[in-house]
Order: structure tokens, then C-alpha cells, then sequence
């Protein structure tokens, strides 16, 4: 007889592998994993243990030794009813609870702890029975319908108010407080004080400082308690307690590692599967064979849509397949933090072999750390040669069983449909042995697979749940956007109300379109989800413009510090050839450790849009020597934050640059420009030489602003203002729109059309 898998004999006895081999191992057998082979004699000696210890176990109605987990949260639940009588009255007082379902083997030791401290709350209950009588109850259900009974009494008892409201306060307070459950954890923050603690409770401060005072502790109502007492008090009430950590809202990272690492009430869930390969190694066609060929019935009738991201049905299974564009997107969502894939298919054709793209693959799911399974595809070809793929592979660690390895290799053929059965076998087979678990009770974390923004529906995002289940209506932030889940579609085109691990979903009703690769959270409020949402925008967005912030001369140091920089890229822009070059020469030869300037482009005439798009590729400043930029460039310059220093001194420009190089640059004043006038007319008086008459163009002029003559966009004249006037009047300033006169002190060669332009020199505080 052939030898069998131990797997396939796993299968046959009904348990699942891992024990298998377990046993396996327990009785001396070298096997490694579950598809290890074992001889026919093997196999009988393993089915004749497992019967017995089955056997045995029946007799003795005791679980077994190595018993799968869910199976002995199956018998918790069993165990649940008989319970039940006793928690009745728990479940009475946490409403919440009581339809939940029953609790797992980690939560019993808080079950019977719970089940004490409901002891002694049935006794405190008594004794307020004793006290309250019959009178307590009816009370009690008087707080129920609240309101409505006040408003009556009030209306029918007018007369009698004043007794009646006595008669309220002297019977109500103490009962209604006592009544109302306790919670079951008292969630506290360090410092709260008898009464923030009384509100929690659901208690009177008198109480808690009297349940204190008990135990030895003194206290007035407004003292700060620190952790120690607040546990202690919540030891005595029979509850546990639970600091409240303060969080950053916004971190949605930890929050998405906290639901994500979460041990409580687990259950098996389905994998997620990445398929990866060479190109035409026939991963689309597995794909789509897969989902044309495992179509449940009830789904035929849906409408197949491509959301990335599908499940297969599989012998009551569920696999999750993921359709991600290629390795590089597989991995830059792994960058963003969306591990998202379980186990990866490796597609290999057998007629190709290894090629560049299956080592990359294979590079891309070890770095990923997933398991892979080797798909050996188109074995229906004639040149098909799976044994010369099994060898390629084996130089990357990928070796199967039968040659002393652990990976699994399933020879398919996806055209044909050939052997596609087994492959989900292996791949279920994967999953079982990695015990992939989620709670399906808690908010929903997972990540984005793909988004677009669609037309009629507005942001649109595949996600897949990895943790709790995604609820309509759950207040969500994905990535830096945030909104309400308003509908859920599942990959068939139906509308679904609630998601579960590993299920993908196209959610709509976010804010703005995520990026594939973003996680996300549900928030229990959408109050905190908007603010956390909100606040993830902003500190992206500050993260963009840190990005695309270039470099300038006032942050050249910093950013040589952070060794970003190792030449500073200027462009040089001036009046004459001769300044081009003498001032490029000069830039050049400045020697400062570990920069060194690199002349980009230079050339004559003003700073132009081409020289500013320029800065802005290259990350480049402009030194305007004795030229001004166009009114265009300058608003380019402003908008993407490019540096343009202007000079009409060399020896400045070169210390300016020099400085900056080496970090002591301290720019204490910068000009800036306040207005600008355009000069229509020319009158030469003998007494003050020349005066212009213009009209302000932009911003304005002031009597004590220095300002610049410009020709044809060369600077021609920089000095002081001689005179300002309105008509005959001195002014103090003219604004734009306005006529006025004007004389350059010390200088008269103003010409028509000349642009004077007014700068005022502002303090520039040190960064
Ligand atoms: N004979 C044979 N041909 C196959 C098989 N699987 C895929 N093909 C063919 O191989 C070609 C490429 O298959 P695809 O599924 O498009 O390959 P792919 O890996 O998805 O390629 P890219 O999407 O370009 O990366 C197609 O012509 C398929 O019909 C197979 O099992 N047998």
C-alpha cells in the first residue's frame, strides 16, 4: 500500500492535523508537519491510538487531551444553561449581557467572580427589600416609566404637592440609587473623587465614602483618590477595575494594533489569500476560474462586479482572495502598514520555470512573512516540466515534502480547471495549521484594498475587515478620511448590513477617497471618529507641504544637517554676461565641508516662470543679480515656496550663500515688497530735478519706503523715496488705483514706463 499524508489520514479521523502530528510524535513517529507521509503501518498504529483515545474518552465523558479549543468553547456554551438559573438575576441587572452570547474558558475565573459578587448583591438587595418593603419595589418601577408618572402625579396631586414630594424624596433616593446595576468594570481615571466614582457606580458619594471609611480608608467627597483605594473600592463592590488609558484619538494605528492583537472570544475566520507570479504565468486565469467555478447558487444571480477582492466557496469554507495589481502593490500596502494577506499562491508555469517576477514574488511574500504555497501551473502543456520548477525553487528555500522540505506544491493546471480542488484543499489546509482567529464582537478595524471616487456614490473603498464585524452605520476612520458606513456591498453586488473578519466590502459614506493600504477603525461615536479623522487630515497635510517644501536659504543647514543635501542647486540670473559669470565663478569656489554648489542654470534677463519651474524640479534657489522676477514667477515663486534672493552687490550674494552653507545664515530682516507704480509721465523741475507722475499699481507707496527702479525687468536704481505727493499735497501713502508724484532722492534718470517698486524691510524672526 501506498504511503498516506498525514493530512489526508487527519481528515479521515475527523481532527485536525496539528494534533495529528502530535500524536504522531507521541508515539515516536519523525514527523515533521502535516504533509509528512507515514507508512501503512504508521497509519493503522495512528488510527488504532486516536480510536482508543476517543473511545476512552466517551467512556469517561471527558474532553480530550489535545481537544481543539472551539470544542471546548462548545462545551462552555453546553455548560452555559445550568448557569443560567443562577445568572439570572445578573442578566436581570446587566441588561447589556444577557444577549450576548455565553462567555469563553479565558473569561470564567471573572464568570464565577461575577457570580460572588451577585451573591452579595442579592443580599444587599434583600436587606433593601427589608427596609423599602413592597413600597421599594413599586418604586422601582415608578423610576422605570420616569417621567411620564411624575407628570401625572404632579397634575392629579396639585393640591397635595408639597406632601407628595416629601413623601418622593424620603422613599426615593436611597432605593433608586441602589437599584441601578453597578457596571461591570469601573472603568476610572487617577484622581477621581468620591463623587466622580459615585456617578460611575451608580452610588451615593455618603456610600462610597462609607464603603472607604470601612475599609480603613478616610475621605471627603472632593478628595482626589489615587489607584490603589479606587481598586480596592471596586474589589469591595465585587467588580473589577480598569484605568482608563487617555488616547490619542487620532493614533488609529495603535488602535488598529490593540483590536488587532485582542485574545478574547476568538473564532476560527477565514483566510486571505495574494496571488503573485511571473506574467502569463496564468494568475488572472487561476482567479477567475476559481471564482467562475465556486460561485455559490444563491450568488449566480448577483451582480459579479470587480471589487478587488472576492471569497470562494469552498466545502462549507470561505477563502478570500485578493486581486492586488501586482507585487509592488502587494508590497507598498505593506509599507502602509496592511498586512493583510495570510498566505500567498505562487503561481509558477511549468513550461516557463522560475523567472524574474516569481523571484520577486517569492522575495516579496517572505518579506511579508506568509506562508507560500506553489502553484505549478499549465501542466497540461506538452514542454511542461514541473520537476525542473520544484529544482529552481528549491535555491530560494521553497522545497517540497518529498524532497525533505515544508512547502506545499500542487500541480494545476487553471485553464483546464485541473486540480484546482486540491490547491484549496492546501490552502485550507495552510490556514488550519495557522490558526487564523478573530472576535467577530468587537469594532471593526481591518484596511483599505482599493478606493475610487465614484460619481453618484461618492468615496468609495473596498475594505477587508481583519478584526470585529463592520457594521451599516458605524462611525469609521479609514486612513486620514472619516465618515458613517452608509451602505455595504459584498463582491456580488448585494447590499449587506453587517461584515466579518476577512469579508470584503465596498463601504461608502467617507469623507474623502482613502488610499489603498489605509487602515481602518470603527469609532463608537462618530463625534471622536470626525475629530480624529480631522486631525489625521491635518497632520498629512502638514506632511505634504513638509515634503514639497524646498529648499531655501534659511533652511539649507537644516537640511544638510539631516544629510538630505549634498550640493545646493542654484540658478543665476543677472543683468550683464559679465555678472552671469563673475557671480558663478565666484558661487562655485566657496569650499564648505560635505556641500558644494551645483550651478543649474544660468543665463541673463529677469527671473522667469521657466526658471522658477525649473527651482521647483531641481529643488533649486534663484539668485536674481541686479534682475527682478516677472510678476508671474513671483506669484509661482510664492506659491510653491521657491527662494529667490535678490542681490546688486556680488560679495553680498557670495556671503549670503557662504553663510548659509555653513549655518550662519541669520536673516534678521527680509524686504518686502509693499506696492508698485507705474511711471507715465516725466516733468523735469530745476529746483528738484526729475518728478514722476504714475499711478500706483498694486499695494501701495508710502513717504518712507525704499524703493527700486526697474527697467524692462532690470533693476536699474535702488535708493530712498525724495517726495510723495497727491496733486500739490505731501502724502503719507497712496494706494492702488491712485494717481501720484513722486521724486527718487539723488537720482533723476527716471524714464516713462519705468516701474518703481516700494520695499519696506521686515524682521524675519529666527527659526
Ligand atoms: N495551457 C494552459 N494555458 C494557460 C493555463 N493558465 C493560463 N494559461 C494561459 O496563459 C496565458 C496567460 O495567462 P494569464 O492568466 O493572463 O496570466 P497572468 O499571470 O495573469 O498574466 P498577467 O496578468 O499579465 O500578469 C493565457 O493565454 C492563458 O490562457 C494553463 O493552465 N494551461
Amino acid at each position: 500500500m501506498a504511503k498516506e499524508r498525514i493530512y489526508e489520514l487527519a481528515k479521515e479521523l475527523k481532527m485536525p492535523s496539528k494534533n495529528l502530528v502530535k500524536v504522531a510524535n507521541q508515539q515516536g513517529m519523525e514527523i515533521k508537519s502535516h504533509m509528512s507521509s507515514v507508512t501503512p503501518a504508521q497509519a493503522a498504529k495512528l488510527r488504532e491510538v486516536v480510536k482508543n483515545e476517543n473511545g476512552g474518552q466517551k467512556k469517561a465523558n471527558t474532553k480530550p487531551a489535545n481537544h481543539h479549543k472551539n470544542h471546548q468553547a462548545k462545551d462552555d456554551h453546553k455548560k452555559a444553561p445550568s448557569n443560567k438559573h443562577q445568572n439570572k438575576r445578573d442578566h436581570e441587572s446587566h441588561p447589556k449581557k444577557a444577549n450576548k452570547p455565553a462567555r469563553h474558558e479565558n473569561e470564567r475565573p471573572r464568570e464565577e467572580h461575577q457570580n460572588r459578587h451577585n451573591e452579595k448583591r442579592h443580599n444587599e438587595s434583600r436587606r433593601n427589600q427589608n427596609n423599602g418593603g413592597r413600597f421599594g419595589g413599586s418604586l422601582n418601577n415608578n423610576d422605570r416609566h420616569g417621567k411620564r408618572f411624575n407628570k401625572k402625579n404632579k397634575k392629579r396631586n396639585k393640591r397635595n404637592k408639597g406632601n407628595n414630594r416629601l413623601r418622593e424624596v424620603n422613599h426615593k433616593q436611597p432605593t433608586q440609587r441602589k437599584d441601578k446595576p453597578l457596571p461591570e468594570v469601573l472603568e476610572y481615571t487617577e484622581g477621581m473623587n468620591a463623587q466622580d466614582l459615585g456617578k460611575i457606580l451608580h452610588r451615593s458619594p455618603a456610600e462610597i465614602i462609607k464603603k472607604l471609611f470601612m475599609l480603613g480608608v478616610m475621605i471627603n467627597q472632593n478628595q482626589s483618590l489615587d489607584k490603589d483605594t479606587i481598586e480596592l473600592l471596586a474589589t469591595d463592590y465585587g467588580i473589577d477595575a480598569k484605568e482608563k488609558v487617555e488616547v490619542d484619538v487620532s493614533d488609529i494605528d495603535k488602535m488598529f494594533e490593540d483590536e488587532q492583537n485582542n485574545t478574547k472570544h476568538l473564532v476560527k475566520r477565514t483566510p486571505v489569500v495574494t496571488v503573485m507570479g511571473h506574467v502569463d504565468h496564468g494568475k488572472t486565469t487561476l482567479l477567475d476560474k476559481l471564482r467562475h467555478s465556486h460561485v455559490t447558487e444563491h450568488e449566480a444571480g448577483g451582480i459579479t462586479q470587480e471589487i478587488g477582492a472576492y471569497q470562494v466557496h469552498y466545502n462549507d469554507n470561505l477563502i478570500t482572495f485578493l486581486d492586488t495589481p501586482g507585487h509592488a502593490a502587494f508590497t507598498e500596502m505593506r509599507a502602509r502598514g496592511a498586512n493583510i494577506t495570510d498566505i500567498t499562491v505562487l503561481v509558477v508555469a511549468a513550461d516557463d520555470g522560475v523567472m524574474p517576477q516569481t523571484v520577486e514574488a517569492i522575495h516579496h511574500a517572505q518579506a511579508a512573512k506568509t506562508p507560500i504555497i506553489v502553484a505549478v501551473n499549465k501542466i497540461d502543456k506538452p514542454g511542461a516540466n514541473p520537476d525542473k520548477v520544484t529544482e529552481e525553487l528549491a535555491k530560494y528555500n521553497l522545497i517540497p515534502e518529498d524532497w525533505g522540505g515544508d512547502t506545499i506544491f500542487v500541480k494545476i493546471s487553471a485553464k483546464f480547471g485541473k486540480n484546482l480542488d486540491e490547491l484549496l484543499d492546501m490552502i485550507l489546509l495552510q490556514a488550519e495549521m495557522m490558526e487564523l482567529k478573530a472576535n467577530l464582537d468587537q469594532n471593526a478595524a481591518g484596511s483599505v484594498v482599493e478606493a475610487r471616487l465614484d460619481q453618484g456614490k461618492g468615496p468609495v473603498a473596498t475594505v477587508l475587515v481583519q478584526q470585529g464585524t463592520l457594521h451599516v452605520g458605524d462611525p469609521i476612520v479609514v486612513g486620514n478620511t472619516f465618515g458613517r458606513v452608509r451602505t455595504m456591498t459584498n463582491e456580488n453586488g448585494r447590499r449587506i448590513k453587517t461584515a466579518t473578519p476577512s469579508t470584503p466590502v465596498e463601504i461608502t459614506g467617507l469623507n474623502e477617497v482613502p488610499e489603498a493600504g489605509d487602515r481602518f477603525v470603527v469609532f463608537d461615536d462618530e463625534k471622536t471618529a470626525r475629530a480624529a479623522g480631522e486631525a489625521r487630515a491635518k497632520r498629512a497635510q502638514d506632511k505634504e507641504r513638509q515634503k514639497t517644501s524646498h529648499v531655501t536659504l534659511d533652511n539649507l543647514f537644516a537640511t544638510m544637517k539631516k544629510g538630505k543635501m549634498k550640493t545646493l542647486p542654484l540658478i543665476i540670473k543677472a543683468d550683464v554676461q559679465g555678472s552671469v559669470e563673475a557671480l558663478s565663478q565666484s558661487l562655485q569656489k566657496i569650499k564648505v565641508d560635505g556641500v558644494r554648489v551645483d550651478i543649474i542654470h544660468q543665463a541673463v534677463g529677469a527671473i522667469s516662470q521657466s526658471d522658477v519651474t525649473l527651482a521647483e524640479a531641481s529643488n533649486a534657489v534663484i539668485i536674481g543679480f541686479n534682475v527682478r522676477p516677472t510678476p508671474v514667477a513671483k506669484s509661482l515663486a510664492d506659491s510653491s515656496n521657491i527662494d529667490i534672493r535678490l542681490h546688486r552687490v556680488i560679495y553680498n550674494a557670495i556671503e549670503e550663500v557662504e553663510d548659509a552653507m555653513k549655518g550662519m545664515l541669520e536673516p534678521v530682516y527680509k524686504e518686502e515688497t509693499i506696492g508698485e507704480v507705474e511711471v507715465r509721465q516725466i516733468y523735469k523741475a530745476s529746483k528738484v530735478g526729475t518728478i514722476a507722475g504714475g499711478m500706483v499699481t498694486s499695494g501701495k507707496i508710502t513717504r518712507d519706503s525704499k524703493v527700486r527702479l526697474v527697467r524692462d525687468g532690470v533693476v536699474v536704481y535702488e535708493g530712498e523715496l525724495g517726495s510723495l505727493k497727491r496733486f500739490k499735497d505731501d502724502v503719507k501713502e497712496v494706494k492702488a488705483g491712485f494717481e501720484c508724484g513722486l521724486t527718487i532722492a539723488n537720482y533723476n534718470d527716471i524714464k516713462e514706463k519705468d516701474v518703481i517698486e516700494a520695499y519696506q524691510m521686515k524682521e524675519v524672526p529666527v527659526k
